[in-house]
């Protein structure tokens, strides 16, 4: 594979959150949870309380966010010096539903370089807005995060795709958006960023290339493709239609996550890299065998066999990155 080109309202805040360095309530339960109105976005100040808790709990400023998909976890357990938080002690932190979803906040260093990682993440078929899906992004820029690296599982469209394949991503296609939905409804804080934030360029390409590069050094080159990801509701999997349809408007990879945190992350200006490890096959052509329905199960046992590759790749674009720092 060549270098690659484009070509191709608020609420006031909880008046009674818990403060930094407390993880828990009085009686050891949980702090109140924000709740967000509508889909509306959460206030400045809560996402600030709930970064200054990471930072000062870990001593440490992270600049690059990690999340984990689906059965991916093991990106986080090679951090070095780690520092663990589980969601259900951060104040005003959602909680995993999801098996293959830890709910674990793990900061410490990769490759020299400070990094915090989400083992686990939130998905719009969860019941949560896509303003609370993609709330941890926004925490991860409070904390000094600049770069933000997405992972997920995903069904290959492309029928070059194989399954056990990476697609880097270099654009999306937002199905949640085009049905009016979006992280960013509800007023806007320019605290975070503008009201019309530009899409165009939202995966950053020079990380593409260096992680086309470093995929030839890792010798999986054949197995890696550049390519369009589209995010869908969920929990269901696509029926054939849909994913022929999707082919049509050249989607590459379909999954149920990541659209929204990148969204998320380019209005606040964080550098994206994003990868889909494809899990399945996803058939565009009616047949009678079973092996076409996509299930959570497969997803995870081909996560769990690749999670070695992913954290290669991962951790040595951290130390590129780390590199020119
Ligand atoms: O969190 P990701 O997007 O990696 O997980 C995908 C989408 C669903 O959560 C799950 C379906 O198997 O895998
Ligand atoms: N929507 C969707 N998400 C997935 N996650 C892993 N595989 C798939 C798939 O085939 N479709």
């Amino acid at each position: 594979m060549t270098g690659y080109s484009s070509k191709t309202d608020v609420a006031t805040a909880n008046g009674k959150q818990n403060g930094s360095g407390n993880q828990t309530g009085e009686n050891g339960t949980k702090p109140t949870e924000f709740t967000p109105q509508g889909n509306h976005a959460y206030p400045y100040e809560v996402i600030q309380e709930i970064a200054d808790f990471i930072v000062k709990g870990s001593g440490i400023r992270p600049k690059i966010g990690i999340i984990c998909g689906s059965g991916l976890g093991s990106l986080a357990d090679i951090i070095q010096n780690p520092k663990v938080f589980d969601y259900e002690k951060i104040p005003n932190f959602p909680v995993s539903t999801v098996e293959g979803h830890a709910g674990r906040l793990v900061v410490g260093t990769l490759e020299g370089a400070n990094v915090m990682a989400m083992q686990g993440r939130f998905h719009f078929y969860e019941g949560y807005p896509l303003a609370k899906c993609s709330m941890p992004v926004r925490v991860m820029k409070l904390c000094g995060v600049e770069y933000l690296f997405a992972t997920n599982a995903a069904g290959g469209i492309n029928p070059k795709y194989a399954v056990g394949d990476i697609m880097l991503m270099h654009d999306h296609v937002n199905m949640l958006g085009f049905a009016g939905n979006s992280p960013l409804q509800g007023p806007n804080d320019p605290r975070f960023g503008p009201r019309f934030p530009a899409l165009v360029n939202s995966y950053n390409k020079d990380l593409i290339n260096k992680a086309i590069e470093i995929s030839k050094t890792m010798g999986i080159e054949s197995s890696v493709h550049v390519g369009v990801y589209s995010c869908l509701g969920g929990p269901t999997y696509e029926t054939i239609a849909e994913l022929k349809a999707l082919r049509m408007m050249g989607v590459d990879a379909v999954g149920m996550s990541t659209v929204h945190e990148v969204i998320t992350a380019r209005h606040c200006d964080m550098k994206v890299f994003a990868f889909s490890l494809i899990t399945n096959k996803c058939a565009t052509e009616y047949s009678d065998k079973k092996d076409d329905e996509a299930s959570h199960d497969e997803v995870m046992a081909v996560a769990k066999n690749r999670q070695k590759t992913c954290c290669e790749l991962v951790s040595r674009l951290v130390a590129e990155i780390q590199k020119t720092a």
